[in-house]
């Protein structure tokens, strides 16, 4: 079979490692990964030389500016990297008949709704991230219809800082922690998606694909506070938590963060599920994978 070639922006980030950590059960796909500092999607003479370079037939691009709190202020860079430096990317992609998946997120939605959301319900962002990446989702469609729109939800790995990282710090440095019972979403293993992204591209020309807007997230709602729970439970059990500590529930409003933050961003991932012939898996289920993973690197440190 001839080999896939795949260009992949933002390769140092947590979809970026999961995706080349992949490579090497797809034996018909040659990943390209390009980190920031190789190809700052926001520069599009570098991006041009790049696609001349490498001819890829696809592109994913899992690069972006995902500090939450941090976009508020820092909204000009968030629109430039999640908005209209897509546009660029997408009208580039189209020129060379590179087909383009972008990947997106929940927090495009207001989180008003109480029923999960379908991946044509209205877009009504809260906050900046979810502005800048409305900005970038209806960029790419308008130029480039044929891309696809990959949307996930709280992405956890054993790569970079994360929520999961950032609960088994926090409890092994505290007695107490509190966490936010009030928003209410579905955890995505980055290496789900990522095996959901290469799967995709290989076999997506067989499938009967109506809608390029696609929602991927594992199964099960929780909150984050009933993900904190979980990640101490399993991280005791494999003992990369020393001390239980107490958690605390909390409520958003009390936190005064810089963004607001949908209370509802469930994902329905029906759609996907029928068109592609697939059953994600729990969340509960990659938790405790993604910590195995972590449990073996802290043992052999
Ligand atoms: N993390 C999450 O909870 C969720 C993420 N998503 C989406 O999934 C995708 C992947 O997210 P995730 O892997 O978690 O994000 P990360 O923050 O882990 O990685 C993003 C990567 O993008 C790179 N990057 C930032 N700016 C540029 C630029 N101008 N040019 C090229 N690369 C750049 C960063 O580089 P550097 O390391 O140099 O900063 C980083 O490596 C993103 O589109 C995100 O919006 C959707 C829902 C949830
Ligand atoms: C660490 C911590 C967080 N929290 C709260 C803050 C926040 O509302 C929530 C989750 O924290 P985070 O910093 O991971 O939240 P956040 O940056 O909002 O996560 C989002 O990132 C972007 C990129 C996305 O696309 C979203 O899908 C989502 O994953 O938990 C606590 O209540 N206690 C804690 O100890």
């Amino acid at each position: 079979m001839n080999q896939i070639k795949v260009l992949l922006t933002g390769a140092n980030g947590q979809l970026g490692q999961s995706i080349t950590t992949l490579q090497a059960n797809y034996t018909n796909i040659t990943i390209i990964p390009q980190s920031s500092k190789e190809l700052d999607i926001t520069d599009r003479a570098q991006l041009i030389n790049t696609l001349n370079k490498h001819k890829p037939s696809y592109l994913v691009n899992a690069a972006a500016y995902t500090n939450v709190d941090k976009a508020e202020s820092d909204d000009n860079l968030a629109i430039i990297v999640n908005g209209t430096a897509l546009e660029d990317l997408a009208s580039e992609c189209k020129k060379r008949a590179i087909t383009l998946l972008h990947i997106s997120t929940d927090y495009v939605f207001s989180g008003d709704q109480s029923t999960p959301y379908n991946p044509n319900d209205i877009c009504n962002p809260i906050n900046m991230y979810g502005k800048s990446k409305l900005i970038g989702e209806k960029l790419i469609l308008n130029t480039n219809p044929d891309s696809f729109i990959i949307r996930t939800s709280w992405v956890f790995s054993e790569f970079k800082s994360n929520f999961v990282k950032t609960i088994l710090k926090l409890t092994n440095e505290k007695n107490s922690i509190s966490v936010v019972d009030d928003q209410i979403g579905r955890p995505t293993y980055a290496s789900d998606l990522a095996k959901f992204i290469l799967d995709f591209i290989i076999n997506y020309k067989t499938f009967d694909i109506k809608n390029n807007i696609i929602h991927f997230a594992n199964s099960g709602n929780c909150s984050w506070f009933d993900f904190s729970q979980k990640i101490i439970e399993y991280g005791h059990k494999l003992k990369l938590i020393h001390n239980i500590p107490y958690l605390q529930r909390a409520k958003t409003h009390h936190l005064n963060l810089k963004a607001q933050r949908p209370a509802y961003s469930v994902l329905n991932t029906a759609d996907t599920e029928k068109v592609f012939n697939i059953k994600i898996r729990n969340w509960e289920n990659a938790l405790y994978e993604t910590l195995n993973i972590l449990a073996d690197e802290y043992h052999y440190e």
